[in-house]
């Protein structure tokens, strides 16, 4: 009998997704909810269901949305936080950065918030509210991140323009994206449907950016712009 193995396409269904949310989720997912292929033995679930072609798609608490809604743009712009925040990993990866671990962290945190953002609570049940909780121990983190690297940075006495290399660069691109997941996150929070403590973790994480750029400038001694008033 053929087993079933989840391989990383599969697992990219997960990845893109704010409703797969549990390991349970993505089981329910990859078995019940996608299209399978049932050439040969072995059973491959398609990663496309093709139920968004016509513009609507689904909330994890299984509301039918049009695309354009706001909780799919902010979902969209959290995943694009984090595909920023992967492409600097890889940028400060190659100069030898320690720092990286806590880049990993936050795209699993990015994860848990795409799960609340998705969750709106107006149609959860308990059983999806509980599964969604988003924590606030990442908020302390990035908290201490910054305090560390601010120890070791001179003073801000301008305008600091993105440069500094391609790590730091890479990271304030990151910073800005972050600043337009949050600004697509803040009306969701204001009206009730998402976790407060979602928009405090995107407002801290563009902190941690913008530091972090500044830090990852520092180590390798790369010359940060500054802003000068032109003559
Ligand atoms: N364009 C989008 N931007 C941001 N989030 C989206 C977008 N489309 C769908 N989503 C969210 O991501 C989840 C996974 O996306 P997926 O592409 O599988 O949805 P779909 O378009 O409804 O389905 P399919 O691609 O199989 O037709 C959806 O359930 C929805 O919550």
């Amino acid at each position: 009998m053929a087993s079933f193995v989840i391989k990383p396409t599969h697992l990219r269904c997960v990845v893109r997704t704010g409703r797969l949310i549990s390991e349970y989720r993505t089981r329910k997912t990859l078995f019940s909810e996608r299209s399978y292929s049932t050439e040969g033995d072995s059973r491959i679930p398609k990663i496309y269901t093709k139920t968004g072609d016509k513009g609507f798609s689904s909330t994890f608490t299984g509301e039918r949305r049009p695309k354009e809604d706001h909780i799919f743009k902010a979902l969209g712009n959290t995943d694009e936080l984090s595909s920023a925040i992967g492409l600097a990993r890889e940028f400060c990866l190659d100069k030898g950065h320690t720092f990286t671990y806590q880049l990993d962290k936050i795209q699993c945190v990015l994860q848990d918030v795409g799960s609340n953002i998705a969750t709106p609570q107006s149609s959860a049940r308990e059983s999806h509210i509980k599964r969604t909780k988003f924590a606030v121990q990442p908020i302390a983190d990035l908290e201490s991140w910054i305090d560390t690297f601010t120890e070791e940075l001179p003073p801000l006495t301008n305008f600091i323009l993105p440069s500094g290399g391609k790590s730091s660069a890479a990271l304030h691109v990151a910073r800005t994206v972050c600043r337009r997941a949050e600004r697509s996150v803040a009306p969701i929070v204001r009206s009730g449907e998402a976790d407060p403590d979602v928009a405090k973790f995107l407002n801290r994480l563009s902190d941690y950016l913008f530091t972090l750029a500044r830090y990852a400038a520092l180590k390798e001694n790369k010359e940060e712009k500054i802003y000068r008033r032109p003559e």
